[in-house]
């Protein structure tokens, strides 16, 4: 049987990759196993691909030239990860999916819809994700959220291609996936990430439950 797909999405900072370990755990839990996986990123080519977005190698070609090199990354993240671990009945965490193309390049770059959703049609097809979580929250909390853990990690660095941007762009991106979820109710869920670690990671687990079916299994205190 085909496993189940959920996409972790949002702004800069709110715990997506912190909630994807969680969910991993509480599904080991209930005797489901999940592969964690991101984007850009996700298969050696695509980690390749993310070098260059992240860095902002490819910024001066403008969003529509960013937008075809996510959708390259995607393109074989899917075939060489996602596809074959679904088949095999695992299910699939991905930390960021097509929603953020949607909101970074879509609504922030001005990619038109249409162009969107064709490489959408062509590259994704029916790898459609089972359920896309939205973690929400004030866009500076993230923001800082974001800044502190690379500050503690010694990543001395500048900001990469969109952590850099105004955080009128970061409030902005925070609509634009609170509108996807408004268009999209059966596929989406947003929760409230300006919480405890454990408080939302509880969260995230009832609505998986809710959604996605996971008769017996409890939120753990
Ligand atoms: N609920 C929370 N309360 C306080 N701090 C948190 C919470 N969740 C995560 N953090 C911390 O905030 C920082 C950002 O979390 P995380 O890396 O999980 O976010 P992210 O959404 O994956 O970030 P990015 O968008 O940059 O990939 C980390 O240092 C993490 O430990
Ligand atoms: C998939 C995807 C991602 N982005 C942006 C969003 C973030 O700024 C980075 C990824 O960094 P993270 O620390 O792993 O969250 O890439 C985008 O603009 N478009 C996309 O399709």
């Amino acid at each position: 049987m085909r496993g189940r797909f959920i996409t972790f999405e949002g702004g800069e900072g709110v715990g997506k990759s912190t909630q994807i370990r969680r969910l991993a755990e509480n599904l080991a839990g209930a005797g489901v196993d999940a592969l964690i996986t991101r984007e850009p990123g996700g298969s050696p080519h695509a980690e390749m691909l993310r070098e260059v977005l992240l860095s902002g190698g490819a910024r001066q070609f403008g969003p529509l030239a960013e937008t075809i090199l996510f959708n390259a990354a995607r393109d074989d993240h899917l075939e060489v990860t996602i596809r074959p671990a679904l088949a095999a009945g695992r299910w699939v965490l991905c930390d960021r999916f097509v929603d953020s193309t949607r909101a970074y390049q879509g609504v922030l770059g001005e990619v038109g819809p249409d162009i969107i959703r064709s490489m959408e049609r062509v590259i994704v097809g029916e790898t459609w994700p089972d359920l896309t979580v939205i973690l929400d929250m004030p866009a500076a909390s993230g923001l800082a959220r974001a800044r502190a853990r690379n500050a503690a990690a010694n990543r001395g660095e500048a900001p990469d291609r969109f952590e850099g941007e105004s955080l009128d762009f970061h409030e902005r991106l925070r609509e634009a996936f609170l509108a996807i979820a408004d268009v999209e109710p059966d596929r989406c869920v947003v929760i409230d990430a300006d919480g405890r670690p454990d408080d939302v990671a509880a969260a995230v687990f009832a609505a998986v439950r809710s959604r996605l079916g996971l008769a017996g299994t409890e939120v753990p205190a």
